[in-house]
């Protein structure tokens, strides 16, 4: 049973380490309530009033109320203090859960104020989720014996009917080992050259630790992660979902039976989630060397068969492969007029080719373009340069970074 005290913490009966300390969210509430009820939401200062005092009937209304904010309208027009209203609330339902030694229920609810809500209490966030993970870890069952992903060789005759048209046959992306910092700057950054860069990644963590399951479910299994779910996102039956990173694993593990659909977890800033996976990965000094600026961290985790079809980004990527094997098709930014890009803003940077079955009457001029293409090896980083487009299919179980910076205006121009 939980008991609060006045200044709203919360303490358990028996249990000195029953409390999730929330200093930061303690001192500033006051003042952040009062900026809500400025904006019109009264009823939600009231609610979040009650909830700090271990109400969990108004914790649920708050946050409620402040999910219905987040969804009023297109997600870049919400008022951003309701991000933070967000997040307040998931970290007062969390402590009611902790406090009733529901760890699994509190981790989840932290992390839907990670992934929807704001910065302003991400400290505390972050701090109740390592404690809340110690929790609920101990439950785990210790007995487990080490489960690797299965990517083993692949015969590129045996894949070639999984791949795109004309895949392999004509310009392969060069691989080069200790690629020297100018040599990169000078022959790839500056001259828009892609490079598969080898051997510059077997000193992270990641390596070692990322082809075991159970470690992946020890750091991760309680946490909720989105999902993306079907053949890819430019398909209608295509949807996101949020599940915990177990179940994820357990839909990896299944994949192979047909029925189910391939569920990615993609483009998801995983490393600002969750610190210890942060850990177990380097940023590659090559993103450096333009003096710009890191933009975002992405993991691309799925089982074999995910792809991401023909689009281009605006930043420097480096693609890093820490477990399994991807096929990755490269065309120039230059050729962007004959790579029928959508019209709808949203999509302006994804073709409307699927690479997988071309449409050659509605886009002849695609198979006459050349590209540049690989099997992207673990521990391998391909460098793409800004806006050149890019499909990739995962032949394998495959868990890629990818680093995406901008480079300097003085080298960029
Ligand atoms: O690995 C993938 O599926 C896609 C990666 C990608 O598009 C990127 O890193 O920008
Ligand atoms: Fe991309």
């Amino acid at each position: 049973m939980s008991t609060s005290s006045p200044d709203g913490k919360f303490t358990v009966a028996g249990d000195a380490d029953g409390v999730l300390e929330t200093p930061y969210l303690n001192s500033e509430l006051p003042n952040l309530l009062h900026r809500i009820a400025e904006e019109g939401g009264y009823a939600y200062a009231t609610m979040a009033s009650l909830a700090a005092t271990g109400d969990i009937r108004a914790a649920e209304a708050a946050k409620e109320m402040a999910w219905e904010q987040l969804h009023s309208g297109p997600w870049n027009s919400v008022v951003p203090i309701w991000r933070d209203a967000y997040s307040t609330s998931c970290m007062h339902l969390a402590k009611i859960h902790y406090g009733n030694c529901e760890f699994n229920q509190a981790i989840k609810v932290l992390d839907m104020g990670i992934i929807m809500g704001g910065m302003m209490f991400r400290d505390d966030l972050n701090a109740a989720i390592s404690k809340a993970m110690e929790k609920a870890r101990r439950s785990v069952d210790k007995s487990e014996s080490e489960i690797e992903f299965v990517s083993g060789d692949i015969n590129v005759a045996e894949v070639q009917h999984l791949l795109p048209r004309k895949s392999l046959s004509c310009k392969l992306v060069g691989k080069s080992s200790a690629l020297s910092l100018e040599a990169f700057l000078k022959d790839h950054y500056l001259s828009g050259s892609p490079v598969v860069i080898r051997d510059s990644m077997d000193h992270w963590p990641a390596k070692n630790k990322w082809n075991d399951m159970n470690y992946l479910r020890k750091v991760a299994g309680f946490r909720t992660i989105p999902v993306e779910v079907g053949k890819n996102y430019l398909c209608p039956e295509w949807k996101q979902e949020l599940i915990t990173f177990s179940e994820f694993i357990e839909r990896i593990r299944s994949n192979d039976t047909t029925t189910v659909e391939t569920t990615y977890l993609a483009q998801h800033q995983l490393f600002d989630q969750i610190q210890e996976l942060r850990q177990d990965i380097v940023i590659p000094d090559y993103c450096f060397t333009g003096g710009g600026e890191i933009r975002s961290l992405n993991a691309w985790f799925g089982p074999a068969g995910t792809v991401t079809p023909l689009h281009h980004d605006p930043h420097h990527n480096i693609l890093a492969q820490v477990v399994g094997k991807k096929y990755v098709r490269l065309y120039p930014a230059s050729l962007a007029d004959e790579l029928y890009p959508h019209s709808e803003t949203m999509l302006c940077n994804s073709s409307q080719v699927d690479l997988d079955n071309i449409d050659e009457k509605e886009f002849p001029k695609i198979l006459d373009l050349e590209f540049q293409d690989c099997i992207l090896e673990e521990g391998e980083m391909l460098y793409i340069p800004p806006k050149w487009w890019h499909y990739v299919r995962s032949l394998t179980t495959s868990f890629s970074v990818s680093f995406w910076w901008s480079g300097s205006e003085k080298l960029d121009g």
